[in-house]
């Protein structure tokens, strides 16, 4: 035994020794190319004006690659280089431009007749692609067509491949390999030797690895079903569902680099990821870059997506359950746009006026919108009283322009009304002389004070956050959700608003953030002087010699520009679609109008109410394009133990959906506790306490949303590789192991709780721990209601 032992570690040494041999050879070449970038760069420089426009615009060009290049080289990715594939020869044997054989068939007689057969052609795979200095392909892009066999190859469907390597390295040193034998039936031999084989795969490996904060990215383990997604052709709208743990979020991720490197300048118009929580942003944020895409890539949780809720000021709170399902709906719409016209007319409580201040101020003390305009046209009065105002705004308000951009409108319907009511009408007969007059009527009359006073106040320039505020007035919003809200939801929604001051400033709701959207869009922006246009770096190509030490920044400067301006995406991949409401769906379809999508979820997961509502807003924003639909059906996450025990609370949820079949099991059972002592503080922390012993990396407590602020004063003295969460929190994110605090908590607190709790029961990658109040009703082994079989 032992000997067989120091045979397999000698191999694996070996096998490791030669896998170093060739990291080092790709390092080697690595350097030599940044060596020749750095040339280039320098080179192009000191050449300064040289050259028509054009050429030199093309050498500008050159060298701003060859710094995005350098850049990418001298980061020095860890496990830069991490897969191999040993294959058979090829049908055609023709090359593609990366100097590997296109076929992916074997050709007739690869294999002899005894089932004997030489590997014609190995290929390492790793982040960026590296050719030689003779263009033999040192490293292939894993996301070059020659490196789908890597992916797709399964014992079932070997096509060329016998052997798959996974390399694990860190910086430059080879840290160890993982065979899969995907030909076990033949007597491979390379370079005349029998085929060496080490290890049992690198799934496990990696799935059994310790989660930290943060999320990594799966690139040298993607699987077959999943690599199918991830180089999906960028059809209009590609779909994929599937349970928890398939790796949906990680495929979504992995598409948008697979997309960028297809084709670049497609996408550089940005692809936009949108991401239920806070929380998942910065789980996720991390794996782009390690796969060596930055800037083009926007990761956004829905309540930051907004211009008014972006930064610091996105939305922190979440509303309680009845107040959501009202603000996410598509109600709201019809209620929106009332309130934008409405919130025109200002409720009598803002301070009056000082005494002199309006001309139009006689009316104040009963309404904050005047309601009497008066000016003095040709030495003499004219005013407009309530009724004609009235008619006025209603004529103005006719069509469903934006309120913002019908202010020019107004102006002039008032200025027409005053003119009609004045002495100069009439007074000539000839046009000429008429237009004259009038339009000196106009001028005199419109840069007056009074009426630039009224107009402010009678038409003023409404921004979302005022309109949202004006809704909490509950007899303002009464009068706006006539016949679209029930007097409850009316109470409910007005009182959420209260948060809100007089200019809308206060802490949002994640549901808010849509309701800003929806109105800046039905407010409109009125158009403001331009800014003055920053240079752009491709407009002084003549200025070479100066450009070269500001260049780099001045274009990373202006790619942040233009990502902070950027309102449209070419590609939008929306992470747990299931949750959107349709206020959210508006939200994000307005940012895809022209774009290609990649939409993941999970039914089973969703915590919003009214499904077909969210399924037809989602249509809306898709408009009909085509789509095309994948299933992923593996869970990557849980053990076999705790997604059994997730199975039966989603056989409640959902009757008859099928949970994802777990890859792996760990042979540890979830454990089930009670309150101990009445203490539902201290039981949770000493099971997270016993959970850290347990596991090397973090340890997740989900409870109900409104026990958040207290389980994080529970669990304070633990560290930071504790974490608590709320329920609607913990979407998309794991853990080593979980604490699921009372599970009835969870079930009750909305209409969709019960899959709100199969999202909590599934976060955990090694260990559960489920806590019963008395409300679970545990059985005697501490096992909830809701959980018995
Ligand atoms: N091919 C793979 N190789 C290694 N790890 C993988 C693979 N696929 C998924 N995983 C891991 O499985 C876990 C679950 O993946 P991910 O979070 O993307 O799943 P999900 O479908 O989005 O889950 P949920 O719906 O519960 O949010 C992650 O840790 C991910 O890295």
């Amino acid at each position: 035994m032992a000997a067989q032992d120091a045979a397999v570690d000698s191999l694996r040494d070996r096998e490791t020794g030669v896998e170093q041999e060739h990291l080092d050879r790709v390092y080697r070449r690595l350097e030599e190319k940044i060596d020749e970038a750095e040339f280039l760069m320098q080179d192009a420089g000191k050449r300064g004006q040289v050259g028509t426009p054009g050429a030199l615009a093309e050498r500008d060009a050159q060298v701003f690659r060859a710094g995005i290049h350098l850049n990418r080289l001298n980061s020095e990715f860890e496990d830069f280089l991490f897969g191999r594939i040993d294959l058979l020869r090829g049908k055609d044997g023709e090359r593609g431009p990366d100097g590997a054989f296109t076929s992916v068939e074997a050709a007739d007689d690869a294999v002899g007749e005894d089932g004997t057969a030489g590997i014609e052609e190995t290929l390492h795979i790793g982040r960026i692609g590296v050719l030689d200095s003779d263009y033999a392909p040192l490293v292939i892009d894993w996301r070059a067509p020659a490196a789908a066999p890597f992916y797709r190859s399964t014992p079932k469907e070997p096509g060329r491949v016998v052997r798959r390597r996974v390399i694990r390295s860190k910086g430059r040193r080879v840290l160890g390999v993982e065979d899969d034998l995907m030909r076990p039936e033949l007597t491979a031999t390379l370079a005349g030797e029998a085929l060496p084989v080490v290890g049992d795969g690198a799934l496990m490996a990696a799935l059994g690895q310790a989660r930290s904060h943060t999320m990594r990215d799966i690139v040298s383990s993607i699987q077959a079903e999943q690599d199918m997604v991830i180089r999906a052709p960028a059809a209009s709208v590609t779909e994929v569902s599937g349970g928890p743990g398939t790796g949906k979020t990680a495929v979504a991720l992995h598409r948008a680099a697979y997309l960028l490197y297809q084709d670049r300048r497609r996408y550089s118009g940005g692809i936009l990821v949108v991401s239920p929580t806070p929380l998942l942003v910065a789980y996720t944020e991390g794996v782009l870059p390690s796969l060596g895409e930055e800037g083009q890539v926007a990761i956004r949780a829905v309540g930051s997506l907004s211009d008014e809720a972006s930064g610091p000021d996105g939305a922190t709170t979440y509303d309680e359950p009845a107040v959501a399902r009202v603000k996410g709906s598509s109600r709201m719409l019809h209620v929106l746009r009332k309130a934008a016209r409405g919130a025109l007319e200002q409720p009598a409580a803002r301070p009056a006026p000082q005494e002199g201040q309006l001309e139009f101020g006689e009316d104040r003390a009963e309404a904050g919108t005047p309601t009497r305009l008066r000016v003095v046209a040709f030495g003499a009065r004219v005013e407009l009283e309530a009724d004609e105002l009235r008619r006025i705004r209603h004529n103005v308000l006719g069509g469903t322009a934006p309120v913002n951009l019908l202010r020019p409108r107004a102006r002039k319907l008032l200025l027409d009304a005053l003119w009609n009511k004045s002495s100069g009408r009439g007074r000539y007969t000839d046009p000429e002389l008429a237009a004259e007059l009038r339009s000196s009527f106009d001028e005199d009359v419109s840069t007056e004070t009074p009426f630039l006073t009224f107009l402010n106040a009678w038409w003023p320039e409404l921004t979302p956050r005022q309109v949202l505020a004006a809704m909490s007035d509950e007899r303002r919003l009464n009068r706006w959700a006539r016949r679209i809200l029930n007097q409850g939801e009316v109470r409910r929604l007005a009182r959420s608003l209260r948060r809100l001051d007089e200019e809308g400033k206060g802490a949002l709701s994640v549901h808010d953030v849509a309701l800003l959207d929806e109105l800046q869009t039905l407010l409109g922006t009125p158009a403001r002087p331009k800014r003055k246009r920053e240079a752009d770096p491709l407009d002084q190509l003549t200025g070479l010699e100066e450009l070269m030490p500001q260049r780099e920044e001045t274009q990373r400067e202006r790619a942040e520009r233009l990502a902070a301006e950027r309102t449209e995406y070419a590609h939008v991949i929306v992470d747990e679609a299931q949750d959107l409401t349709p206020m959210q769906w508006r939200m994000v379809g307005r940012r895809g109008r022209h774009a290609t999508w990649t939409i993941v979820g999970d039914a089973a997961q969703s915590s919003w109410s009214d499904p077909d509502e969210a399924s037809a807003a989602r249509d809306e924003a898709l408009g009909n394009r085509p789509r095309r639909h994948f299933t992923l059906t593996v869970n990557y996450r849980n053990p076999a133990e705790i997604a059994e025990l997730a199975a039966k609370v989603l056989a409640l949820a959902m009757p008859g959906m099928e949970s994802p079949a777990a890859v792996r099991s760990t042979g540890v059972e979830p454990r089930f506790e009670t309150v101990r002592d009445g203490d539902l503080a201290s039981t949770v922390r000493e099971e997270a306490r016993r959970l850290l012993t347990r596991v090397d990396g973090t340890v997740g407590v989900v409870v109900a949303m409104n026990r958040r602020a207290e389980a994080r004063a529970w669990l304070e003295e633990l560290g930071e590789r504790v974490v608590a969460l709320g329920s609607l929190e913990a979407k998309g994110l794991e853990y080593d192991a979980t604490v699921v605090v009372s599970p009835a908590e969870i079930a009750d607190e909305s209409p969709a709780g019960l899959r709100v709790l199969y999202v909590a029961l599934t976060r955990a990658t090694q260990q559960l721990t489920v806590v019963s109040g008395e409300r679970d009703m545990p059985d005697g082994n501490g096992v909830p209601d809701l959980l018995r079989d």
